[in-house]
């Protein structure tokens, strides 16, 4: 998908560009590979508040046809920080356009939960970024 992200302060940006691999409708990009983007996202976003996390609810708006071969800016941020739920938000837009607008609840976890599927996590994950 050619997703390039960057930091922002809290704010994760980036931008991606949908091609033929991910068509829905004729010449529109499908709902659930604009799913994915905006919670795969989400990857650096923790690294940046320094908390493992999963995704236990996904809603996304779609606002507008996602066009293919179209840049697009993806913005995803931390609305709300209760306890270990975290409320985050997904912006995908073409030239200022909303495209799609993503509301997630992540649950943090212990780092023990990403090595239930058997892999070994790096030693210095918790470098990666700084602490909530
Ligand atoms: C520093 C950086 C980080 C480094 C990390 C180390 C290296 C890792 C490397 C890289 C990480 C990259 C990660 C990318 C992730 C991408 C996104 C994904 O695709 S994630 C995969 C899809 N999601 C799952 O697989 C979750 C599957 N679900 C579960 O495992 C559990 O259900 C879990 C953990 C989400 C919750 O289980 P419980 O047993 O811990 O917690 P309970 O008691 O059920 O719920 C706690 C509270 O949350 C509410 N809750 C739970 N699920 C809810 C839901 N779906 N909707 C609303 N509320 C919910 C409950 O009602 C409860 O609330 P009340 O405390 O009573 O107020």
């Amino acid at each position: 998908m050619g997703l390039r992200l960057h930091v922002d302060g809290d704010c994760v940006r980036g931008n991606v560009t949908f091609d033929d691999r991910h068509e829905g409708a004729p010449g529109i990009v499908h709902g659930g590979a604009i799913a994915t983007v905006l919670d795969d996202t989400l990857g650096l976003l923790l690294v940046v508040l320094g908390t493992p996390a999963v995704t236990a609810n996904l809603s996304v708006d779609y606002r507008a046809p996602a066009l293919l071969q179209t840049e697009m800016i993806v913005e995803r941020w931390l609305e709300q920080r209760v306890d270990r739920k975290l409320h985050l938000r997904a912006d995908l837009s073409i030239d200022g356009q909303p495209v799609a607008q993503a509301r997630a609840l992540f649950l943090a976890v212990e780092v023990a939960h990403f090595e239930k599927g058997g892999r070994t996590l790096l030693p210095n994950w918790a470098d990666w970024g700084p602490s909530l």
